[in-house]
C-alpha cells in the first residue's frame, strides 16, 4: 500500500516536471515565432520599396555553379535564434533593411574610440572594431558633412542589406547616431588584392592564386549581374576594391558607384577611376554591365602583368597584342616576380580572356557568366592535370616496387620489368 502511494506520488511529480517543461517551451517557441513573424511582415513592406531579393539565394537566378552561399554576420535576420538572443539582450536591434543596427557606443568601445584605422577611402575612415559577441568587423564612417555620403548611406543600406554572396564583402550592419553614418563589413584580414600585387613587402602572389582570385571576383560579379533582382552594377572594379579573408579568397568590395545608380537614374559626371574606365562609356556616358567587364579585364591583366593600370598597363597590353599571335605568346607580359612558376597554357587562356573583355566592341566582351566558365575550366584541368601526374607516379613507384621485389627473385624477369618501367615512365612526360 505504502509502495503504491509513494510510487504515486513519483509518477505525479514526473508528470507535473514535464508539463512545466513542456509549458516553458511552448511560451519560448510562441516568443521566437511572434518575432520572426513581424520581421517578415517588414521585410515584404521593404520590398514594395525596392525590389531587390531579401538574400541572394531566394530569387536566385541560377548562376554558372554553386558557389553561390549566403554569409551572414552572427546575428542576423537569417539565423532566428541567434536574433532572438540577442533582442533579448537588447545590444543590437534589427533595422528596417533587415541588418543590424549597431549602437554607437558599441562601435566606439570596439574600436577603442576610433583609434583603430585601417584605411582611408573616398567617404571616410575605416575602423577594425572587436565586437564584446567576438566578432571581427570593418567599420566604414561615413564623412557626415558630405550631402553624398548621405544619400550614399541611406541607398548602400536599403540595397545591400539585401545582397548576400561569398565573394562580395557583405554589409552587415549599420550605425546611424549622434549625427554619424557608420556602415559595417564582413572583416577582410588580408587587405586589398592592390597591396598584395605591388608592396615590395609582401610575398608575391603564385600564379594559381591569381587565377583563383580572378575566378572570385568573377563569381561575385556574376551574382551582382545575374544574380541580384534587379541587377547591379558595380562601375568600381579595381585591385583596390578587391578584399582578401584569412586564407586569401577574394571577395568585391566598395559598391559606391552602383548605389548612386540605383538611387538616381542620371547620372551625369563620369565616375570609376582612372585606367579602368571602359572608353565606350566614356563616350556615351552609359554604364553597362559590359562596362563592369571591361574594368575586369583590366584587373586580368593586372592579376598577370604584376603592373597598375596608372602606369600604362593597358598601353603595354596593346603593344604585346600586336606581337602574340591569337590565342598564345603572353607570356612577354608575365610579371616577373612570378619567377616564370607559371603554366604557359594557364597565362595564355587568361590574358586571351582578358584582351577578350578589353574589346571596344561592348558586344563582343563576354558576359561575366562566360567569364566564370572559363576560369573553372582552366582550374578544373589544372587540377585533372595534378591527378593525372599523381596517379603516374604512384603508378611507377608501384611498378618500382615490384621490380625490385622481382629482381630479388630472379634477375632475368627483372631486366623484361625494367623496360617497361622506361616506357611507362616517357609517356609520363606531360
Ligand atoms: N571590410 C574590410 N575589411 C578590411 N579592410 C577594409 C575593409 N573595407 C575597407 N578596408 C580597408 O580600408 C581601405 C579603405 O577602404 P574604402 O572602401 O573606404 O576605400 P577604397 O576602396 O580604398 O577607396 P575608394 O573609396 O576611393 O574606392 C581599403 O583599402 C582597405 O585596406
Amino acid at each position: 500500500m505504502k509502495a503504491e502511494s509513494s510510487g504515486l506520488i513519483i509518477g505525479i511529480s514526473i508528470g507535473v516536471v514535464i508539463g512545466v517543461l513542456l509549458a516553458i517551451g511552448g511560451f519560448f517557441c510562441f516568443l521566437y515565432h511572434r518575432k520572426r513573424s513581424q520581421i517578415g511582415n517588414s521585410s515584404s513592406r521593404r520590398a514594395a520599396t525596392i525590389p531587390i531579393r531579401q538574400n541572394g539565394i531566394d530569387s536566385c537566378t541560377a548562376l554558372s555553379d554553386s558557389s553561390v552561399g549566403t554569409e551572414s554576420p552572427k546575428t542576423s535576420i537569417n539565423n532566428g535564434i541567434s536574433f532572438w538572443l540577442g533582442g533579448l539582450k537588447k545590444a543590437n536591434i534589427i533595422s528596417a533593411s533587415g541588418i543590424l543596427e549597431y549602437s554607437y557606443k558599441d562601435l566606439q568601445k570596439a574600436t577603442v574610440n576610433f583609434t583603430t584605422l585601417i584605411g582611408q577611402g573616398a567617404f571616410g575612415p575605416v575602423y577594425k572594431a572587436q565586437m564584446l559577441t567576438g566578432e571581427t568587423v570593418a567599420v566604414k564612417v561615413l564623412a557626415t558633412d558630405s550631402k553624398q555620403g548621405e544619400k550614399e548611406f541611406h541607398a548602400e543600406v536599403m540595397l545591400f542589406g539585401r545582397l548576400h554572396h561569398r565573394n562580395l564583402v557583405n554589409l552587415v550592419g549599420y550605425c546611424a547616431e549622434k549625427g554619424q553614418r557608420m556602415l559595417i563589413y564582413v572583416y577582410m584580414s588580408r587587405g586589398c588584392l592592390a597591396s598584395h600585387l605591388y608592396s615590395e613587402e609582401l610575398e608575391p602572389l603564385s600564379w594559381e592564386l591569381r587565377v583563383q582570385i580572378a575566378l572570385d571576383v568573377a563569381r561575385g560579379l556574376e551574382y551582382l549581374h545575374d544574380g541580384a533582382v534587379p541587377p547591379v552594377i558595380h562601375r568600381d572594379i579595381k585591385s583596390s576594391n578587391i578584399l582578401l579573408d584569412e586564407s586569401m579568397r577574394a571577395r568585391v568590395a566598395d559598391f559606391g558607384l552602383s548605389r548612386e545608380e540605383m538611387v538616381s537614374k542620371h547620372v551625369s559626371n563620369i565616375r570609376g577611376t582612372f585606367g579602368y574606365l571602359d572608353p565606350e562609356y566614356i563616350s556615351t556616358r552609359a554604364f553597362t554591365k559590359k562596362s563592369d567587364v571591361y574594368s575586369y579585364g583590366v584587373l586580368l591583366f593586372e592579376l598577370v602583368a604584376g603592373r597598375n593600370p596608372l602606369q600604362g598597363l593597358m598601353e603595354y597590353v596593346e603593344l604585346a597584342a600586336m606581337n602574340t599571335e591569337g590565342n598564345v605568346g603572353w607570356e612577354e607580359i608575365v610579371d616577373s616576380r612570378l619567377d616564370g612558376k607559371y603554366d604557359l597554357q594557364e597565362l595564355n587562356d587568361v590574358a586571351t580572356l582578358g584582351f577578350k573583355c578589353v574589346n571596344r566592341a561592348p558586344k563582343k566582351r563576354p558576359s561575366m557568366r562566360d567569364i566564370v566558365q572559363v576560369l573553372s575550366r582552366v582550374i578544373k584541368l589544372r587540377n585533372q592535370r595534378k591527378h593525372h601526374k599523381k596517379s603516374l607516379s604512384a603508378t611507377a613507384d608501384e611498378v618500382t616496387i615490384n621490380i625490385d621485389q622481382s629482381t630479388h627473385r630472379s634477375p632475368m624477369s627483372g631486366h623484361r620489368r625494367m623496360e617497361s618501367v622506361e616506357s611507362t615512365a616517357d609517356s609520363c612526360e606531360v
